[in-house]
Order: structure tokens, then sequence, then C-alpha cells
């Protein structure tokens, strides 16, 4: 299938204050693609890179060499005005759902916003609203109260009522649960797959929670040092990892249920085995 979205060995770097230092290489050559209606999870360790790459699709990121096509068509250096006119195909729904909707703004008017500024008209606008509403499980009335007035959760809710108004085809997903709490993360994780089922749309969804991109993702990369070390779908990369950071990564990943606790010792001992000379293994067996 044609890819939706195709990096390819972007870098992008951070100037660095001070006379002469030399610019922060955040992304070093990255290249991934997604395609259409596809989860693609990132996972990394804090400071690898994922919420750069994010930025770099949004056109937030100073890239410096490399490119990023969505749907055929060069995206890195565009214009304000060519960012904005992209803006209704690829869309981000941030961590914090506290700082990134208005408290002081109605629900009717942060989902009808992105709309207006397409041209719609305010009748049709409203109409929307109480489609996005439903979409997210929230009653219609949602529309005249404030932000403020809503939990974590359904601020969350709200922001992807947002980020879908459009209808994108691409949302970039920055740890869009680490804020809530369990049960609530479940929910809305539930809710990304079921709006991707009903509308096609891609994920970029970055985490640093390992059991949260294997929820949702049909493929995960994973990412150490501002480079993809490993690409490859779910079960393969968390079951049998193959770069020795990914099964670091996985190894050291909190498993709560007793189940998988006994599957993941089994996984490590494999793992022990595998990275041993024969002979070392033969002689761990014969203990
Ligand atoms: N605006 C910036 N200016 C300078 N350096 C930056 C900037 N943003 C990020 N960095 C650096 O780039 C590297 C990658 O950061 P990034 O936020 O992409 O990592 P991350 O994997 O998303 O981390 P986390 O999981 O903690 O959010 C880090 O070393 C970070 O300090």
């Amino acid at each position: 299938m044609t890819a939706l979205l195709t990096i390819e060995d972007l870098v992008v770097s951070y100037p660095k204050k001070g006379f002469r230092a030399a610019p922060f290489r955040a992304l070093k050559g990255v290249s991934l693609d997604i395609r259409p209606g596809e989860t693609m999870g990132l996972v990394g360790e804090s400071g690898s890179g994922k919420t750069t790459l994010g930025r770099a699709v949004l056109g937030l990121a100073p890239v410096e060499s490399g490119s990023i096509r969505f749907d055929g068509r060069e995206i890195s250096g565009l214009s304000r005005r060519e960012r904005r006119a992209l803006s209704s195909d690829i869309q981000v729904v941030f961590q914090d759902p506290y700082s990134s909707l208005n408290p002081s703004m109605t629900i009717g008017s942060i989902l009808s916003e992105p709309l207006s500024a397409r041209g719609v008209s305010e009748s049709d606008a409203r109409g929307r609203v109480a489609e996005l509403l439903d979409d997210v499980g929230l009653p219609s009335d949602a529309a005249q109260r404030r932000a403020r007035d809503f939990s974590g959760g359904q601020r969350q809710r709200i922001a992807i009522a947002r980020a879908l108004a459009l209808e994108p085809r691409l949302v970039v997903c920055d740890e869009p649960v680490s804020a809530l709490d369990l049960t609530t993360q479940a929910r809305v994780l539930d809710l990304f797959i079921e709006i991707q089922e009903r509308t096609g749309v891609a994920y970029l969804f970055i985490s640093h929670d390992l059991s949260v991109v294997r929820h949702v993702s049909h493929r995960v990369a994973v990412m150490y040092h501002g480079e993809i070390v490993e690409v490859g779908n779910g079960d393969q990369v968390t079951a049998r990892p193959v770069h020795p950071y990914t099964q670091r990564l996985f190894m050291a990943a909190p498993v709560p249920h007793p189940r998988r606790q006994e599957v993941r010792r089994v996984e490590r001992r494999r793992l022990i085995d595998a990275q041993r000379t024969p002979s070392e293994t033969t002689s761990a067996a014969a203990l």
C-alpha cells in the first residue's frame, strides 16, 4: 500500500546558545513511513527524539535536511500559509488536556473555530459540533459549557474532537493519555481505535508507555538517541525485539498481570540464553 506519510533521512538540529556552540542534533537521519489508516506507535526513553519527530511532521521543528512527504508531496519547509492549508489533513492531540484548551472558551467555540476558519457557515458548524461531541461520547449540552468545567478525560475527548473537526487523514498524538488515570486512559485509547475504524484516520502515536503503544499500534518504531533502531508490527517488536536497546526497554517495562509476568520471565530467559555463546548456554542448561 502507498504510504500516507514518508519520512526520509530526516535530520533536526536545535541551535545551542553561546558563541560557536555546535547545534544539537536531535534527529540523526530518521526514516519512517505511515500507511493510510495505520497507527504507528513511537516509543523510546525520555530525550530520544519522539516529540521532535512529531513536531517535524507538524512543521514545528528546525529541519536541517531530509524529507517529509505527505501523500507524495514534500511538506518540510512550507510557508505558514501552506501549512495552514495542510491543517485539515494533519492534526495534533497533545499530552496535557489542561493547557491545550482555553479554559474560558465554550466547547462550542473551541470546536467551531477550525470550521469557521475554513468558511463553514454558523449553522453547519453547529451541526458539526453536535456530531463531533457525539463521536467522542460527550453530551450535546457540552457545547454551551466551558473547558474548565470538564475533567481531564473529558477535556482530552474535547481535544480529540477538535483534532477531528476537519476530518484529517493523520493525527500526531503526543502522549495523549499520559496525564489521565488508568481507567480513563483505557477509555480514551478505545476511543482512538474506534474513531480510526470509523474514519480511516492514521496516527503517529507517541508514548513512553509500552502497554499503551502495544494496545493501539499496528506497527511500533523504537527511537534511541535520535535514531530509529527498530520498526515492526507490534507483536514482533514487543515479543521478539531485535535491537539490544529495544530488548532492554521492553524487559524493564512493568508488567502488572501475573500471567504476563510469567510470560515475561520466559521471554527474559530466552533473550539471556540467545545472547550467550553456545558453550555458555550448554553449561547454564547443565546447572
Ligand atoms: N526547543 C529545543 N531546543 C533545544 N533542544 C531541544 C528542544 N526540544 C528538544 N530538545 C532536545 O532534543 C532532544 C529530544 O527531545 P524530545 O523532546 O524530542 O525527546 P522525547 O523522546 O520526546 O522526550 P520525552 O519523552 O521526555 O518527551 C532532547 O535532548 C531535548 O533536550
